[in-house]
């Protein structure tokens, strides 16, 4: 499909179809994306935020036990023998039983982010965080149990003091294990709200750049929809300027503006309007045309003469202004006049069709024998004359003379032989129609009253 030549509402519909394509998937890909980013950023919210709190709060308990472990070997064993175990044992005990609490929270808070499919991000060290945190409730529960046997008894006696290093130990461990725990889950939160903000500006960045696709795709198409548009007007406008000028100058179309006739592709309103231009163009060219060979027709009738295809008198009395004009401005132009000698005889004598046919003959011959340039006339009867430019009177009567002679020595069949006499005169400055003529037409009186067959020079 050549999708220059569509149509105007095809090519605005197009530009719309992607421009809103563009639109439809930048709201799709932004729907994704911020159900996505809404998803890590839930995950965040409920899952891993609460559990670095959660896991916040055991490595404070953790530590609050570990102190209280300390105030009973500094205060109570060392010094103070009459220590309250009761009381010791109950802070204790409430101290575990929080810890215990806190981190079965944090188990069922991974457990239940599992199952429901809120944790989609880091499964496998949400898992790992789960069992390490289970790891962890199971060290602590025997810590707890160990810690109740030796809190029930003083620690005096070497064995005592052996288990309570051994308890220290453990809860050493304890504290070791809910701060790995706890930079475990903090670096898990930060991995994933990183992700999330990479996801933010991938989705910026991506939507910036579809943004701008639209926006350059937009007016690349708008421009070349315009230009294209322009073309196609300023070719119609050509075409109608054409045909302006040719109306103007009277004139039919010039063979370049016929090219441009031809049917242009495409089916578009513009088209539509440019074969509309086309074929009044064509029409009027043909008119045009007709009219001009009318014209043609006609001036040949106006100003040739039927018997012998010569300039009539007509054709002459315009020529003579003109090349009187001429030879004023340009130099040398002569006039040759001549006249059939004895021509009624030859009517008298072979009839007057015969006498037709010399005249035709005589026209033919002349033309013959004279440049394209030169112009030959019927004055009327037997009487020619020929108007010859950038030759003065003397080479003008040497043409004469070798005319005259052509004409004398020609045997036309079942044509009588026949003579012409000349005047020859050349257009000089002061001259008018009228002084010109009479001094030729003088000369060729002269050649006449000299026997004709001859040439006057005047
Ligand atoms: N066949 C024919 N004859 C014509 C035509 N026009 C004029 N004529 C004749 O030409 C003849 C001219 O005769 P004249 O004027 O006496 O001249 P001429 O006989 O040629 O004698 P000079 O000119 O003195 O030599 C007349 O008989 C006209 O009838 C024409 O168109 N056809």
């Amino acid at each position: 499909m050549n999708w220059h030549n569509e149509s105007i509402t095809r090519k605005i519909g197009g530009l719309s179809t992607v421009l809103l394509s563009f639109i439809l998937i930048v709201i799709l890909y932004s729907i994704i994306k911020l159900l996505e980013i809404g998803q890590e950023m839930r995950e965040v919210a409920r899952v891993d935020i609460p559990l670095t709190e959660v896991l916040a709060e055991v490595e404070i308990l953790q530590l609050e036990q570990h102190l209280l472990m300390e105030q009973v070997q500094l205060h109570q064993i060392k010094q103070n023998p009459q220590v309250n175990f009761e009381m010791l044992k109950s802070n204790f005990q409430s101290f575990s039983k929080k810890l215990d609490s806190e981190l079965s929270r944090a188990i069922s808070l991974i457990s239940n982010g599992l199952e429901s499919g809120q944790i989609s991000q880091q499964i496998n060290e949400h898992r790992q965080a789960l069992e390490d945190i289970k790891a962890y409730q199971a060290q602590h529960k025997v810590f707890q149990q160990d810690a109740g046997k030796i809190l029930l008894s003083s620690i005096d006696g070497d064995t005592e003091l052996a288990n309570w290093r051994s308890l220290e130990a453990q809860d050493s461990a304890l504290d070791k294990f809910a701060i790995t725990l706890l930079k475990r889950i903090e670096t898990l939160t930060e991995d994933i709200a990183k992700n999330a903000e990479k996801h933010e500006r991938e989705f910026l960045a991506i939507n910036t750049a579809l943004g701008v696709t639209a926006f350059f795709t937009g007016i690349y198409l708008t421009t070349y929809i315009i230009s294209s548009f322009r073309k196609r007007v300023s070719s119609i406008h050509g075409k109608i300027e054409s045909l302006q000028e040719s109306i103007t100058k009277r004139e039919p179309l010039s063979i370049f503006d016929k090219a441009a006739l031809e049917e242009p592709a495409g089916a578009d309103e513009l088209t539509d309007l440019a074969n509309d231009i086309n074929q009044v163009m064509s029409k009027y060219s043909e008119q045009m045309t007709n009219r001009y060979q009318l014209e043609d027709q006609l001036i040949q009738l106006a100003t040739t003469d039927k018997l012998t295809g010569a300039f009539n008198r007509h054709k002459w009395d315009d020529c003579l202004v003109n090349e009187l004009e001429n030879a004023k401005r340009n130099g040398a132009i002569s006039l040759l006049m001549f006249d059939v000698d004895f021509f009624k005889k030859v009517n008298d004598k072979y009839g007057h069709d015969v006498g037709d046919k010399v005249l035709i003959h005589l026209s033919e011959l002349v033309k013959q024998h004279i440049r394209k340039a030169d112009k030959l006339f019927r004055l009327g009867g037997e009487e020619f004359a020929i108007i010859v430019r950038d030759l003065d009177v003397i080479q003008a009567s040497t043409m004469a003379d070798k005319l005259r002679g052509v004409i004398e020595q020609t045997l036309e069949d079942g044509l009588p032989r026949f003579t012409v006499s000349f005047g020859v005169t050349q257009f000089l400055k002061d001259d008018d129609v009228d002084s010109v003529f009479k001094r030729v037409d003088q000369a060729l009186y002269a050649s006449k009253n000299a026997g004709r067959n001859t040439v006057t020079t005047l």
